[in-house]
């Protein structure tokens, strides 16, 4: 069969990894992949339920404490050049893995939907307030589709395109709160009395900036397996999530706080709130690039999965038929209503999963982790995968139960984290006895 040399050919193995991500880079990646309108309505979610300044301190310590498993999980990628969803064949097994590769790639199309509806709402609106020119669906597609063409470029297509989006997004995402803080006393956002209106407590917040870090484990080796050292998997992909967060957070929190402050509706379109003070142009295109830096890493990872499901498929083709689902699936109406419940679900579903490989690598041992993952039909090392599952089902159970039920007053994902691994790591010690091969 011909192959087509403009399409990126990123296989799973490690062999092919060829580690062209420096520290700029790897900052740049974070950085575009977390100031996203996604990242931009959690923002908006916390005020005014909270103050402006207890939103911002949670925000602030959540992610950094919320980085910290995505860089664990990134240098695990860097360490060993595989991709996310074949390092969790290790622990869970190639079944087990299979599943979670199929839940992560739903995921990341979810997500890949509902940011290509808001991007194509944020061009529709640029395009309309210069030309008189609507249609919504169509810039939905046509935002999307630039998105797979970058995508079928492969990681360096990915690498490159990052670079100078970044760098364009924070110009652009600095005009906005230039001109917020020009026409309006943002100063009085500090002041204002929180009110309930979304349900939001200190806890839930906590929960949400958490879920957030978490939500990107799942791709973090996808991206960090290209980094040139482990150093720079760590610092790069630290200092860009977590500046990430607070800049498009916080850009979220400012925005529905001048909004409530000057008796507009809190709006799920932060194009047309921005608009409303006159200068929906250049938040237009805030969210229009940040919705491109991160749908393309949300279909490249989802690729990844599905190749991680059928090894033997060649890049372009998975990455094609999910870039074609990810085009129509944003048409679908009504998704955005459930972002909230979205991220608290992901959080569930994601949190155990990555705690448990986390407990593995790093607390039971390194054995296992190498090539062989991608070829072996058993389990690889010690023979963890019922331990694994279990203790993934019970931190999945106190996930929900402590989201749904009985909420906590610090929100659940720190403590379940905690708890499933060291679920895991109690019972892949103690209930293990395949003899230990230090990896060294
Ligand atoms: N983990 C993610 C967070 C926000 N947007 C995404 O596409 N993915």
């Amino acid at each position: 069969m011909k192959t087509n040399y403009s399409f990126g050919r990123d296989t799973l193995s490690a062999k092919d990894v060829k580690h062209s991500l420096g520290l700029s880079g790897t900052f740049a990646l974070w950085l575009g992949a977390n100031v996203v309108v996604t990242t931009i309505l959690t923002g908006m979610l916390l005020v005014p339920d909270l103050n402006f300044s207890i939103a911002m301190s949670s925000v602030a310590i959540g992610s950094i404490i919320g980085a910290i498993p995505l860089v664990l999980v990134g240098l695990m990628g860097q360490r060993t050049g595989l991709p996310s969803m074949v390092l969790t064949r290790r622990a869970y097994g190639p079944i087990g893995s299979r599943a979670i590769s199929l839940v992560n790639m739903c995921v990341l199309i979810a997500w890949s939907w509902i940011q290509a509806l808001l991007a194509g709402m944020s061009l529709n609106y640029a395009i309309e307030s210069t030309t008189g020119y609507s249609n919504l669906p169509l810039m939905t597609i046509l935002c999307e589709v630039v998105v797979v063409l970058i995508v079928l470029r492969g990681h360096i297509g990915i690498e490159r395109v990052e670079r100078w989006a970044a760098l364009v997004m924070m110009g652009l995402a600095a005009l906005v709160l230039y001109q917020l803080n020009k026409h309006y006393d943002v100063s009085m956002l500090l002041d204002m009395p929180a009110e309930n209106r979304n349900g939001i407590t200190l806890g839930i917040a906590f929960d949400i900036v958490i879920a957030t870090a978490f939500s990107w484990i799942s791709s973090s080796a996808d991206y960090n397996r290209n980094c040139k050292s482990g150093v720079i998997a760590v610092w790069g992909t630290w200092a860009g999530y977590v500046l990430a967060a607070i800049v498009a957070m916080g850009l979220g929190a400012v925005v529905s706080g001048l909004s409530v402050l000057n008796g507009m509706d809190q709006t799920y379109d932060p194009t047309r709130l921005l608009s409303g003070f006159g200068f929906g142009l250049p938040a237009a295109l805030v969210i229009f690039f940040s919705v491109m830096t991160t749908n393309v890493m949300a279909v490249y990872s989802a690729t990844l999965s599905c190749m991680n499901v059928a090894p033997s498929m060649t890049f372009w083709k998975p990455a094609l038929v999910i870039g074609m689902v990810t085009v129509f699936g944003a048409l679908i109406p009504g998704i955005l209503d459930q972002f909230q419940n979205f991220l608290l679900i992901i959080g569930a579903l994601f949190i155990p999963a990555f705690s448990v490989m986390v407990a593995d690598y790093y607390l039971v041992g390194k054995e296992g982790y190498d090539e062989g993952l991608l070829t072996a039909t058993q389990q690889q090392g010690r023979s963890t995968a019922f331990i694994a599952i279990g203790s993934y089902l019970i931190g999945a159970t106190l996930a929900a139960y402590w989201t749904l039920l009985d909420p906590l007053p610090f929100g659940a994902s720190l403590p379940v984290f905690i708890i499933t691994g060291a679920l895991y790591w109690l019972g892949a010690s103690v209930l293990v006895k395949t003899p230990v091969e230090s990896y060294k």
